[in-house]
């Protein structure tokens, strides 16, 4: 049994004490004191005073690098830096080596997540085999596995040849599933090195025009619309693509979208150093399209965040700009930037955040027992978060094996003490709980 002391539900009102028994919120009152305590034994006592409890965050959009790229990231250490940054849940997006495009693969995936134990996590389906987008991968299979797939992403690469994609959803629908997509028109992104415009024409490098982005976007909302399934559009980017998003909306489409720490606070200024670890997919963008997104994100149009954390060794990422992979890491800076570039700002209070990092995300996945409301008889899946404490980022204190992180250096507000799953602690005053 654990009691929560002091702490604020949403940020909202006055500090509450919450008690967990048997993984469960089994009471929420003001200050469960020693009397109605008394006589419960072995009661571990949290004390919360200061912070903040929201729901548990859920990451639609991770990149874990299991199987094949255990020398950057891990499963177990991937689960590690998530529990850190408040997540309870992820999504292990499919462009491992060997592919998730079978149920062998995502049950490996799936049951690996579970021995680990510090976040639900939840292989990403790929739609073609071999992300190569030419043949349909065996959805069905993946969905009636054990690991009970739902969410199908090529993300790396686009599903771009529009029939592929349009069979994708209709497959997808009848499994109650969702696509995510990773919009980026092919034939208008070759050999593209940063977001298409001024700056990358003086620095000589190849552009990524929004249109490649918001082509397939468009192109794909009127699929989801025609097929009646259901469309997420990863790392959204532009502010072009938020006007396609209101558009298919408000006609009704079934989509939803994600943007990402990144997007929401860096630059296609940062390219000015040539240095890689800015180098990600799609680009980062403009001034106004960072202030576009944010708008977006608090308004709805996008739904929520997602990190597409994504490690890389020293040796593909220390290297010549053209040369190096994109992706930065993401799980334990998230909460952080939402708060610099959201909550700071005044686009978005704690209700907000819990809404586009653990509630929105869940319903897009169809997760149950994530995302759920902070109330009596549901599951003690919660992080306590000190909105007051500040911290600055260090590459090789992070939990992940890989140090790709752009926020380097930074001090950002926004501190997890606490993540539990389902009562279970997973992280303690910054500290996993293995
Ligand atoms: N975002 C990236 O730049 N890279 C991702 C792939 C992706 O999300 O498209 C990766 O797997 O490294
Ligand atoms: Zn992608
Ligand atoms: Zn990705």
């Amino acid at each position: 049994m654990m009691l929560i002391k002091g702490v604020r539900l949403y940020g909202e009102g006055d500090p509450v004490d919450i008690l967990v028994r048997d993984g469960v919120i089994a009471e929420i009152g003001p200050w469960l004191d020693a009397a109605s305590t008394q006589e419960l034994t072995d009661v571990e006592v949290i004390d919360a005073d200061g912070l903040v409890a929201l729901p548990g965050f859920v990451d639609l959009h991770t990149h874990l690098r299991e199987p094949g790229r255990e020398d950057t990231e891990t499963i177990a250490t991937g689960s590690a830096a998530a529990a850190l940054g408040g997540y309870t849940a992820v999504f292990a997006m499919a462009n491992t080596d060997p592919v998730a495009d079978n149920a062998v693969i995502v049950e490996h995936v799936w049951r690996r997540g579970r021995e680990v134990g510090l976040v639900d996590v939840h292989p990403v389906g790929a739609v073609t085999v071999g992300l190569k987008g030419e043949k349909l991968a065996e959805l069905g299979t993946m969905a009636r596995s054990q690991a009970n797939v739902r969410v199908f992403s090529d993300d790396g690469h686009c599903v771009s040849d529009p029939l592929i994609m349009r069979r994708a959803l209709e497959y997808t629908k009848a499994l109650d599933g969702v696509i995510a997509q990773h919009a980026e028109e092919p034939r208008l992104t070759v050999g593209a090195q940063a977001h298409e415009g001024e700056r990358a024409a003086r620095l000589g490098l190849a552009g990524w025009p929004a249109a490649a982005e918001e082509s397939i976007v468009a192109r794909d909302c009127l699929l989801a619309k025609q097929t009646g399934a259901r469309l997420h559009v990863c790392h959204v980017s532009t502010a072009g693509t938020v006007d396609v998003l209101r558009w298919a909306k408000e006609r009704g489409t079934k989509v939803s979208a994600e943007v990402t720490p990144h997007h929401l606070l860096l630059t296609d200024e940062r390219l000015a150093t040539y240095d890689p670890v800015n180098k990600v997919n799609p680009p980062l963008r403009t001034e106004s399209d960072v202030q576009v997104l944010r708008e977006a994100l608090a308004e709805g149009i996008v739904d929520c965040i997602a990190t597409d954390h994504a490690p890389h060794a020293p040796q593909d990422k220390d290297c010549e700009w053209s040369a190096a992979r994109p992706g930065m890491l993401g799980l334990q800076t998230a909460l952080s930037i939402v708060v610099e570039t959201l909550v700071r700002p005044g686009l978005l209070d704690w209700r907000g955040v819990a809404r586009v990092m653990s509630e929105k995300p869940a319903e897009i996945a169809g997760l149950p027992d994530q995302g759920r409301p902070l109330a009596v008889g549901e599951p003690a899946t919660l992080v306590l978060v000190d909105p007051q404490a500040r911290w600055t980022v260090r590459g090789t204190e992070l939990a992940s094996i890989a140090g790709n992180t752009p926020f380097e250096g930074m001090e950002l507000p926004g501190v997890v003490r606490t993540t539990m799953l389902r009562g279970r602690v997973t992280v303690s005053e910054g500290k996993v709980q293995s």
